[in-house]
Parts: structure tokens; C-alpha cells; sequence
């Protein structure tokens, strides 16, 4: 159906429920402009996100005419009362006696005009209301209140649908249980966590001969974040990768002979979002290649998108991915190294696809950072291992350094 028409066919639905074309216009525009022409996040639940939306912008337009601790009688800035066809009564649940709201009823209608209808809408405070658990999954709705207080989980519908609990905290933070079991993982890897291929894809591509043995693969727990079927907007709390960065950063000339550096200018807490390491996404068989061809000492450390290779009995050689920095990157690209004691951890975020060769890797601070400190993070080099790019001295000043035979000046 062309744009013009489901304009028409959303205002149509929304005079049934008496608001004029007038105000439901601009109010989808704005979504349309928000859910970037998505018409299905707007159509669906009869309409729900509209009928929202235009309850907010009236919220917005009126003030109190007059309140009491049981109800509340909306009016326009003028004064007037902001419908002839509908007054609405917003009244709390436990109205304890009707007296109040027959007198506030009587003083509604001598102040309305004839025409009026007044329409009694009782509302609870009401902290997270969904209209459909289910989401049209049950033959009949199940609804979801809480109208005692705002909940510790995040205010979204799909947490039932994922497969996983919310990772973040409501401010957006890495939950602690989450980060701690993840830094542990991090700081000393067990013999059970890590995953040997018989047929490891890294081995075989170096030009598909079976180099050696499988080094191992550290098996990583997810992040689930909310994407476009979720029906949620991108202020849902399960959306904290997608959103971008948000701490402020600056890029710095380190003064310990590891070049520029990245670090934070204000101080910022456990679990908090630093950025994501982006980088082409190739296959190993296209870094072994881009590798051979490129002579010159300049390298980068791909990352390995290998937490999940375990779930397969052989990774194929194009589900076997990393990301190549070299070319295309961010700011990451200025995140120095540090030995076991880094003050981000990278997590695994799937955002797009629920397909686990491919994720965004997502730096997450460990503890609290303080302004202008330096972030680092544990590039996983093994100093002493002959890798294909020659490590570089390093220079982290951890007591837990790796880099054992390099002489520190
Ligand atoms: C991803 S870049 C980081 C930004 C880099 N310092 C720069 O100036 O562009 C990685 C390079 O930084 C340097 N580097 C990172 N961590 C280091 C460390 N702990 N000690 C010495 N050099 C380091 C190495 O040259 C490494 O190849």
C-alpha cells in the first residue's frame, strides 16, 4: 500500500477512536521520521505506538485544570477544556468516594458546552504497562502491569522472546554478575573453557593446508541486544551497542613509548559501554591473503569472531570471520594493549543476526575509570608465540606483563 493511503487508513483508525485527522497527521509523521518509514512498527497492536505517541503530544499541550489526590480534569493552556467531544477524567484506581468525583463531574459540566460527552477514563499510576505479553501468540490478550513501582528489569516486551535475561542494568550498565563471571573467564582461562577444533579453520587457512593443531578457542557468553522484530525503539534499554558512544574520549600522545592512546575525560563506572572494534569483517582465508600481500611492517591485530565455534562440528572456512582494522576502523584503533589487568574486557553483541559467527565486539570498562586514565585493553597476544605479525615491545607497565624477554628500558 502506497504511503498516502496508510496515512489516510491510520487516520481513519484513529477518528473511531475520536482524534481528529488534524492531530494525527503530524503525530505520524514524527514516527514515520523516528521508525525511519518503518509502517510496521506503527501499524502493529491496532495502532498502539500511535495512539501513544498522540496521547503524549496532547499530554504535552495541556495543563491541569484541576487536581485532587483522585483526580485529575485536563484543560488547554487557555483554559478551555482540550475536547467538546470527549472531557476526560483521569482518575486514580482507589477513588475513595464518589462525592469528590461527582463534584468534579458538576463543576465539568457547567464550565462545558452542551455538546460535550464526558468520558470517565480511570488511570492507575501506572509504572510498565503491556497490552499483550504474548504478543498475538495466545488466542486471547495477556496483559502486563506494574502499578506499584518503576521496575528493576528494562521496559521492553521482548525480554520473554530472547533466549537470555537483559545483560544491561535500567542505566545501562553491564549487570555485575554478567561482568564479573566474564572478567574471571578473561584473567584466567581454564582448560575447560576453551574449545579445540579438530579441523581448526585458523590452521587450515594458511592457504588450506592443516598447519598444526588447534591453539584453542575461548568460549564466550553473549549479549542479546533488542533488533528490528522486537517491535521496541531504539530508547529500549536493551540498546546500548547499537545507541554509539556516549563517554567522553579523547585521543592522547602516551607518554610511555606506546604511541597515541585512548582515555576517557570523565570518570566512568563498572560495565559501562567504551565502544565497539570495528573492522572489515573477512574471512581468515582473505586476512591469510591480505597478509601475504602485504609486505610492508605495518599490521594490525585482527580480531578472532570465534566465541561461539564450539556449537560446530566444523567451521566452514566463510563462517570462520574476523576483524581486519587495518583499513577500515574506529576508534578502538587507538586503545593500547595491557596484560591480564586491562580496564575493558570485549564482549560479544549480536545485534543484527542471531547467527554467532557473526557479532559486534563491544568493549565494556571492568571497573571504575577515572577521568583522564588511560583505557586498555588485553589484545590476547601471546609475546612468545611465533605469530604471523611480529609483536611489538610492550610497554604496559603491568606487574603482570607477558612480554617476559623484552628488555624494559
Ligand atoms: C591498535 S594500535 C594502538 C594505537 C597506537 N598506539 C598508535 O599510536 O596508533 C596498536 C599498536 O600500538 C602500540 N602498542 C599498543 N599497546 C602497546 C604496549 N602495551 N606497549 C607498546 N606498544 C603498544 C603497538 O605499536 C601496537 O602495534
Amino acid at each position: 500500500m502506497p504511503p498516502k493511503s496508510k496515512i489516510t487508513k491510520a487516520c481513519k483508525a484513529m477518528k473511531n477512536l475520536g482524534y481528529p485527522e488534524k492531530t494525527v497527521r503530524p503525530v505520524v509523521k514524527e514516527l514515520l521520521k523516528l521508525y525511519e518509514d518503518n509502517w510496521m512498527l506503527i501499524e502493529e497492536d491496532n495502532y498502539r505506538v500511535l495512539v501513544e505517541a498522540i496521547l503524549d503530544s496532547e499530554e504535552q499541550k495541556v495543563s491541569w485544570l484541576s487536581t485532587s489526590d483522585d483526580c485529575v480534569v485536563w484543560s488547554n493552556q487557555n483554559g478551555h477544556l482540550i475536547s467538546h467531544r470527549h472531557i476526560m477524567i483521569y482518575l486514580n484506581m482507589d477513588v475513595s468516594g464518589s462525592v469528590k468525583m461527582d463534584r468534579h463531574i458538576k463543576e465539568l459540566n457547567s464550565r462545558a458546552p452542551s455538546s460535550s460527552e464526558i468520558v470517565i477514563v480511570q488511570k492507575q499510576r501506572c509504572y510498565h504497562y503491556v497490552k499483550d505479553i504474548t504478543k498475538g501468540q495466545e488466542a486471547c490478550e495477556i496483559s502486563l502491569i506494574n502499578e506499584i513501582n518503576e521496575d528493576q528489569e528494562i521496559p521492553c516486551t521482548c525480554g520473554g522472546k530472547l533466549e537470555c535475561e537483559f545483560a544491561y542494568t535500567p542505566g545501562g550498565l553491564v549487570k555485575e554478575n554478567f561482568m564479573n563471571s566474564f572478567i574471571s573467564k578473561s584473567y584466567s582461562v581454564q582448560q575447560h573453557d576453551l574449545f579445540y577444533c579438530e579441523d581448526c579453520p585458523l590452521e587450515r587457512s594458511n592457504g588450506g593446508i592443516l598447519v598444526g593443531k588447534c591453539k584453542g578457542h575461548v568460549t564466550r557468553k553473549f549479549i542479546k541486544e533488542c533488533w528490528y522484530k522486537c517491535g521496541c525503539d531504539m530508547k529500549c534499554g536493551n540498546r546500548v551497542v547499537q545507541r554509539g558512544i556516549t563517554a567522553k574520549l579523547q585521543v592522547f600522545m602516551t607518554p610511555d613509548r606506546k604511541g597515541w592512546g585512548l582515555r576517557t575525560l570523565e570518570d566512568v563506572p563498572k560495565g559501562a559501554f567504551i565502544c565497539e572494534y570495528v573492522g572489515e569483517v573477512v574471512t581468515n582465508r582473505e586476512l591469510f591473503e591480505r597478509n601475504i600481500q602485504n609486505t610492508g611492517d605495518k599490521h594490525t591485530y585482527p580480531v578472532l569472531l570465534d566465541a561461539d565455534w564450539n556449537s560446530e562440528d566444523v567451521v566452514k572456512d566463510e563462517e570462520a570471520l574476523c576483524l581486519d582494522a587495518s583499513v577500515y576502523g574506529n576508534i578502538a584503533r587507538f586503545i593500547n594493549h595491557r596484560c591480564f589487568d586491562a580496564n575493558l574486557v570485549g564482549i560479544p553483541v549480536e545485534v543484527e543476526t542471531p547467527d554467532h559467527h557473526y557479532y559486534h565486539l563491544a568493549l565494556f570498562t571492568t571497573r571504575k575509570v577515572n577521568a583522564l586514565e588511560e583505557i586498555t585493553w588485553d589484545y590476547g597476544i601471546d609475546f612468545n608465540d611465533c605469530h604471523p605479525v611480529k609483536a611489538f615491545q610492550c610497554h604496559c607497565g603491568s606487574k603482570f606483563c607477558r612480554d617476559r624477554k623484552s628488555v624494559k628500558s
